[in-house]
């Protein structure tokens, strides 16, 4: 008698944390290490700030963001190998990134009006993913996809977050490890305490403090946790 291939049902993964946790390095890794797609979320915010601030508009004013928010057309490319990000065709990868754009995405992304769309957009990029897939950010686990298979929170001692970081930033700007750990938390205090969808751990997460952890370590014990999962299902 023969028997069917054995299909692996598709799972859908939430990664959440602060800043500088290992968010992004360890889910483009898990997601090419187990052939699923991958949605950086934090992207989006960034791509949606940067054209807040290309059109002229007060990233401050909450009430001209939130009559905005619906003009740019985001498009996010879910290969894990190669992520893409586009704001009205235009290639946006590089210039979400700049300073500028990290020190205003908290205020955009606060605006509730921009979290209904940016999470409308989250669910849909989710829904389509045929294989599976994972989806990093800071609400994934409690807003965005709450019935999500596998929710992993990661955190790191903001030490261990601005030594990597500043790490990063080598040669391309100042590397004051204070001033690095100061903006970070200054981040993750603005996204923590905003009124909607927070950045928070979901109750049903389970923790990885990476503070003493290599990248290599974090990225296998992640992988085993989704193998878990999907050997039980
Ligand atoms: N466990 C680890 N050990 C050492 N370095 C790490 C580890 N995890 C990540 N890194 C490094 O730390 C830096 C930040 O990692 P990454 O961008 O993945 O974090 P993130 O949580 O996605 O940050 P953000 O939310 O700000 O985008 C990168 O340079 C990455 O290579
Ligand atoms: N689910 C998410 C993801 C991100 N944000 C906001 O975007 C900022 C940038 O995120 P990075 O991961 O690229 O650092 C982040 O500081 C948040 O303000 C969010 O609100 N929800």
């Amino acid at each position: 008698m023969e028997t069917a291939p054995r299909t692996v049902p598709a799972i859908i993964v939430a990664i959440d944390g602060p800043s500088g946790t290992g968010k992004s390095s360890t889910s483009k890794a898990v997601a090419t290490a187990l052939g699923l797609r991958y949605l950086d979320t934090g992207a989006q915010y960034r791509a949606i700030t940067w054209w807040m601030v290309e059109n002229g508009i007060d990233t401050a004013d909450a009430e001209a963001v939130a009559d905005a928010a619906a003009k740019p057309e985001i498009v996010s490319g879910t290969d894990p190998l190669a992520p893409t990000i586009t704001v009205d065709g235009i290639d946006v990868s590089g210039p979400i990134r700049t300073q500028e754009v990290t020190s205003k995405v908290s205020a955009v992304s606060a605006v509730p009006r921009v979290r209904t769309l940016i999470t409308e957009l989250q669910r849909s990029i989710a829904a389509g993913a045929e294989g599976g897939i994972l989806v990093e950010g800071r609400d994934i686990g409690t807003t965005v996809l709450p019935d999500a298979d596998l929710k992993v929170f990661l955190t790191a001692s903001p030490e261990a977050r601005a030594a990597r970081r500043s790490g990063e930033l080598k040669g391309k700007e100042a590397t004051d490890l204070a001033a690095t750990r100061e903006a970070l938390l200054r981040r993750d205090a603005a996204d923590s305490g905003r009124k909607t969808s927070p950045l928070a751990k979901a109750d049903d997460a389970v923790e990885v403090d990476t503070s003493d952890l290599t990248l290599q370590q974090v990225i296998e014990c992640v992988v085993t946790l989704v193998e878990e999962k999907r050997a039980l299902r």
